[in-house]
């Protein structure tokens, strides 16, 4: 049986696991290394720091995950078949590494967030 994730070291695994399944997918892949050409060794610690304060321990994170969105749809169109594909590959990470609350929590909590941006981005900007 699978365990639960439990600990930083399991985030990393997480983040990392899904990550290597993302920027090679054909759908939105492009959008991490063409669109954005994010550096991971500064994207990764701020994924980290979001997944473990969100699932384990607050730890301040206090970024704009919003806005780094809303910036990004500035930049190429962030449409419905990228966020379900985004939301395809993380449950299947998370399904493939781990199994309980906590993880069930982190597919609930990468839904309703989905859900929240792709709401926020089709709404006028003075709504936000
Ligand atoms: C269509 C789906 C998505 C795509 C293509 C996408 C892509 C990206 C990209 C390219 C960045 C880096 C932006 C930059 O630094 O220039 C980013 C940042 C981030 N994304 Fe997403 N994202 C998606 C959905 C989500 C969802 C659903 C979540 C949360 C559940 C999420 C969480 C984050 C976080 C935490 C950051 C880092 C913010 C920071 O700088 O601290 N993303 N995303």
């Amino acid at each position: 049986m699978k365990q639960d994730i439990q600990n930083r070291a399991d985030i990393e695994l997480l983040v990392r696991t899904f990550y290597e399944k993302a920027l090679q997918d054909e759908q939105i892949g492009f959008i991490f290394t063409t669109v954005a050409q994010i550096d991971l060794t500064q994207h990764f610690p701020r994924l980290f720091d979001f997944w473990e304060n969100i699932l384990l321990t607050p730890n301040g994170y206090k970024h704009n995950v919003l806005k780094t969105h809303l910036d990004l749809h500035q930049k190429v169109p962030l449409k419905a078949v990228h966020f379900e594909r985004w939301l395809f590959l993380f449950v299947a990470t998370v399904d493939e590494l781990f199994e309980g609350k906590v993880a069930n929590n982190a597919k609930n909590k990468a839904l309703s967030i989905a859900t929240v941006i792709q709401v926020k981005l089709h709404r006028p900007t003075t709504l936000l």
